[in-house]
């Protein structure tokens, strides 16, 4: 080797693509996998005196998850969350990577500028690698090239009002300017598919329906035919549709993906863990958008999933602060739309697949894999593999987790899994190598990088 090996992980359970591996991952000194070792090469390296032994005997070893969607908000709305204990979260949850959203800060990553702010607010708070999502909104075109030059993953746009004044939404015509632009680049843009259609709000606001009404799969059809149309125009650009619920538009994302256009789809844990039926009156911690629809359409999601027409799985993770919430009032309508689950991610994933026809490797794929290959990390980030970022989440498949306040590292702890009892326990979280979280233990240094030029 060029390089020292430092650390040496063992278990009888690494999942090294799609099998397990009993064996070793020698990692080196500058946080990168060496070797993926067979257990007799693992007897001869635990020799070695300088090499650290983690033997974690049958628990899980695999890449840690890389969560592409989520809402910091820091600076300006620190109090909804922030980079500290965001990445805490992440770390706590077996989460390596995060991609950051680019609105609900002050400022948003709509500029090179804003977007330096936001990289001095992150340095040296956190404890997982953190990449950045820039923004499009109208008028901010001449940004994008900077921006991806400054060393953002991608581009993200809304379609309908974001919830924020500093992020207004796109129209058709801003679309293409920016798709414009993004044609000469390898980057992607992705969508916030809904379109507003004057949808009247009738009924009572305390109850979910009400809501539910108010934003039906029509929106997200109308939006997503939109990028489909703008994006067979503009065939180099890769284009991402985030965080989908309508079931009804899956058949439009099917005839796109089998016309050839490059287009992946993403949808959230909640999607596929809740159903409209059971929302109580005033429960506004279940609210986001696009809604939570009802079981059928939970049920033609996972099969979505299952046959890959849904690439991947994210947290959106958005929380706000508890007055935001309007929990005493308990009005959907007023309420901030944005479910906080940064943390749960694995165990809510984990504790289902079973009764969907997936299996434990598919953790890799629609949580780590695909997310990477989306925001370009893949070359590096996302297997355990030689020369990749030893980067790992150590976990118990059998182990169960009940979700309450004390466990919670968000910094705003409403969650509509309050009280849930999932499979699935994080042991260790390791970053290029060091160990970022342990169970039962403090949090170590926040050595996480931010992905801002690799
Ligand atoms: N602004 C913001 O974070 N919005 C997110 N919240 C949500 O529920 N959907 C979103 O797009
Ligand atoms: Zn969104
Ligand atoms: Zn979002």
């Amino acid at each position: 080797f060029n390089m020292e090996p430092v650390k040496l992980f063992i278990s009888t359970n690494i999942i090294v693509e799609h099998k397990f591996l009993n064996g070793g991952i020698l990692v080196g000194k500058d946080g990168k996998i060496l070797k993926v070792l067979s257990k007799s090469e693992t007897l001869v390296y635990r020799t070695y005196k300088d090499v650290e032994v983690i033997d974690v005997g049958d628990y899980v070893i695999m890449p840690g998850v890389i969560d592409s969607h989520v809402h910091v908000n820091e600076p300006g709305r620190t109090d909804w969350e922030g980079y500290e204990t965001a990445t805490k979260a992440a770390a706590a949850g077996g989460i390596t990577t995060i991609v950051d959203m680019p609105l609900n800060s002050i400022p948003p990553t709509t500029t090179v500028q804003n977007f330096m702010t936001k990289i001095q607010a992150a340095t040296g708070k956190t404890y997982v690698d953190v990449a950045f999502w820039g923004g499009v909104i109208p008028g901010n075109q001449d940004e994008l090239i900077g921006l991806i030059k400054a060393g953002v993953v991608g581009f993200k746009c809304f379609m309908i009002e974001s919830g924020v004044d500093e992020f207004p939404f796109v129209q058709p015509n801003d679309i293409e300017i920016a798709m414009k632009t993004l044609e000469k680049t390898n980057s992607v843009l992705a969508f916030h598919a809904e379109m507003n259609e004057n949808t009247p709000v009738i009924g009572d606001p305390t109850v979910y329906e009400t809501f539910l009404k108010s934003r039906p799969p029509s929106m997200e059809l109308k939006a997503i035919a939109t990028v489909i149309a703008l994006a067979k125009r503009h065939p180099n650009v890769r284009t991402h549709i985030v965080h989908l619920s309508a079931a009804e538009a899956l058949p439009l994302i099917v005839d796109a993906k089998k016309s050839g256009l490059n287009l992946t789809v993403e949808t959230c844990h909640h999607y596929l863990n809740f159903k409209s039926e059971d929302i109580p009156n005033k429960a506004t911690q279940y609210k986001c958008t696009p809604p939570i629809r009802d079981l059928k359409n939970q049920q033609i999601l996972w099969e979505a999933v299952k046959h890959g027409i849904l690439d991947m799985i994210v947290s959106d993770h958005s929380p706000c602060t508890p007055d935001l919430k309007e929990l005493e009032t308990g009005n959907f309508i007023r309420a901030w739309g944005g479910i906080a689950s940064l943390q749960f991610g694995l165990s809510l994933f984990w504790t289902q697949l079973k009764n969907h026809g997936l299996s434990i490797f598919d953790i890799n794929r629609y949580m780590t894999h695909m997310p990477a290959k989306l925001t370009g990390l893949h070359t590096h980030k996302g297997a355990i593999a030689t020369n990749y970022d030893a980067d790992f989440v150590i976990w118990d498949p059998h182990a169960t987790i009940l979700i309450e306040p004390s466990m919670i590292q968000h910094k705003n702890k409403l969650t509509p899994y309050m009280g849930k009892k999932l499979y699935g326990k994080v042991l260790k979280t390791v970053v290029r190598g060091q160990i970022v979280y342990e169970d039962g233990k403090q949090f170590n240094s926040p050595v996480g990088k931010l992905l801002i030029n690799e």
